[in-house]
């Protein structure tokens, strides 16, 4: 794995967290994009090596809407960037990690993404991403 990619946080509204993150890390939003897929709609920040992805819920069965419902807003995960997302994820499954896809899906912001479920990485939800 070559870096976090980013840290993603789960928000009840962007229009309300966008302002406060810009004012938090002195920098502008530089991209919100929706992930269909996903029922999010993120807004990301860089902040040196790495980016803030806040991430909030497009509809009441999104996942990030059900962790919002249990948990609040917060950290939600973190997401590393890898060179070939296949390969990791082979080698992942191989060390017993649960992967919660079979194979990569479209993620925000130009990347093949796949997560891997907390319940083997100590309760924290980890992504592996690749640039497209
Ligand atoms: C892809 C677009 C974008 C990008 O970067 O490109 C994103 O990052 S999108 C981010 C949103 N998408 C996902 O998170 C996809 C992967 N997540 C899942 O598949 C689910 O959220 C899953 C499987 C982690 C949990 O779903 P489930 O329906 O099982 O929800 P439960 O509430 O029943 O949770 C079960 C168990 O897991 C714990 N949990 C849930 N979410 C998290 C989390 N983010 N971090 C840590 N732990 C989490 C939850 O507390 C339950 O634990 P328990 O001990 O049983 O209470
Ligand atoms: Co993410």
């Amino acid at each position: 794995m070559l870096k976090v990619e980013h840290i993603g946080i789960a928000v009840r509204s962007l229009e309300t967290s966008i302002p406060l993150f810009q004012r938090l890390l002195n920098t502008d939003c530089y991209k919100k994009e929706t992930v269909e897929s996903e029922f999010v709609q993120t807004a990301f920040f860089r902040q040196g090596e790495t980016k803030i992805e806040l991430l909030e819920a497009t509809s009441p069965g999104s996942t990030i809407a059900k962790f919002v419902d249990k948990k609040g807003e917060g950290i939600h995960h973190i997401a590393f960037e890898v060179a070939d997302i296949y390969a990791e994820m082979e080698r992942l499954k191989g060390e017993g990690f649960t992967l919660l896809q079979a194979e990569p899906k479209q993620g925000a912001d130009n990347k093949l993404v796949c997560f891997l479920h907390p319940k083997d990485t100590n309760g924290v939800l980890i992504e592996l991403c690749q640039e497209i």
